[in-house]
């Protein structure tokens, strides 16, 4: 879409805007062909204000969709959250898994995650706050394909914390802050229940520490 088509249409006529705050840097419209100055001679011909600002940075890191990318990429959760400015998060459907969880004693909601594009962290197990109807529980989370029992497909499953109960069919979301291990191959399923143990106890002593989400 044309720059201009694109500020006419969805900016003035859908959005009613009356002031637009754009980076420094900015392009858009078709083949990212206008620049920050179009904007404002489109803002001079609409009717709104454009506002520019220079680049923003957090703890060194300048604040970018690319490096918010790079760092899920790299399960480099706490440096990803604290650029965006919030928790990451994961919305989606609790659904039945393998109904391998509980026999190994950690039952594991399998989520569908809603957005269908969603970027998703680097594969591990991640430290998570999940929300359940109206009450949030700590958990363990696991991002990948389980090599531990051969080759399938890309799942998340979380563990929660002193949690008990059937939540099939709920609708959930995970806040996502502290990365804790790769997802690894294990001899047996006794060796992945230690590991999952051990990743509990980390996560316990996080929180017996204070540092919660953090
Ligand atoms: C905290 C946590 C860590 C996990 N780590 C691994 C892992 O390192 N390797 C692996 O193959 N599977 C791992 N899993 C996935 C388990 O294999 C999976 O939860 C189990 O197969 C239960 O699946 P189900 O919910 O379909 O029954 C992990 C799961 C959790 C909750
Ligand atoms: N502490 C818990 N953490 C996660 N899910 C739990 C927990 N306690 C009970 N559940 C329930 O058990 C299910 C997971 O058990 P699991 O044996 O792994 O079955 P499945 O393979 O269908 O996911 C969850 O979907 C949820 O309904």
């Amino acid at each position: 879409m044309e720059a201009e088509d694109f500020v006419n249409h969805y900016l003035v006529k859908k959005l009613k805007v009356r002031h637009v705050v754009i980076g420094y840097d900015h392009r858009f419209g078709k083949e990212g062909r206008a620049s920050v100055e179009d904007f404002m001679s489109f803002g001079k011909k609409y009717g709104f204000s454009v506002e520019k600002i220079d680049a923003q940075s957090v703890g060194g890191n300048i604040i970018s969709s690319t490096k918010i990318r790079e760092f899920l990429s790299e399960g480099k959760i706490s440096e990803s959250n604290s650029i965006l400015g919030y928790n990451y998060k994961i919305f989606g459907t609790v659904i039945k898994g393998d109904k391998i969880g509980r026999k190994i004693g950690f039952p594991t909601a399998n989520i569908e995650v809603k957005e269908k594009c969603k970027l998703l962290p680097k594969d591990g197990v991640y430290m998570v706050l999940g929300h359940i109807k109206r009450d949030a529980y700590y958990g363990i989370m696991n991002i990948g394909k389980r090599p531990t029992f051969g080759k399938g497909e890309k799942r998340v499953e979380c563990h929660f914390l002193d949690f008990g109960e059937d939540i099939y069919g709920e609708e959930i979301f995970l806040e996502v802050f502290k990365y804790i291990r790769e997802e690894r191959c294990f001899k047996s399923m006794e060796d992945l229940k230690l590991q999952i143990e051990k990743d509990r106890q980390e996560v316990l002593q996080r929180l017996s520490s204070g540092a919660g989400k953090k």
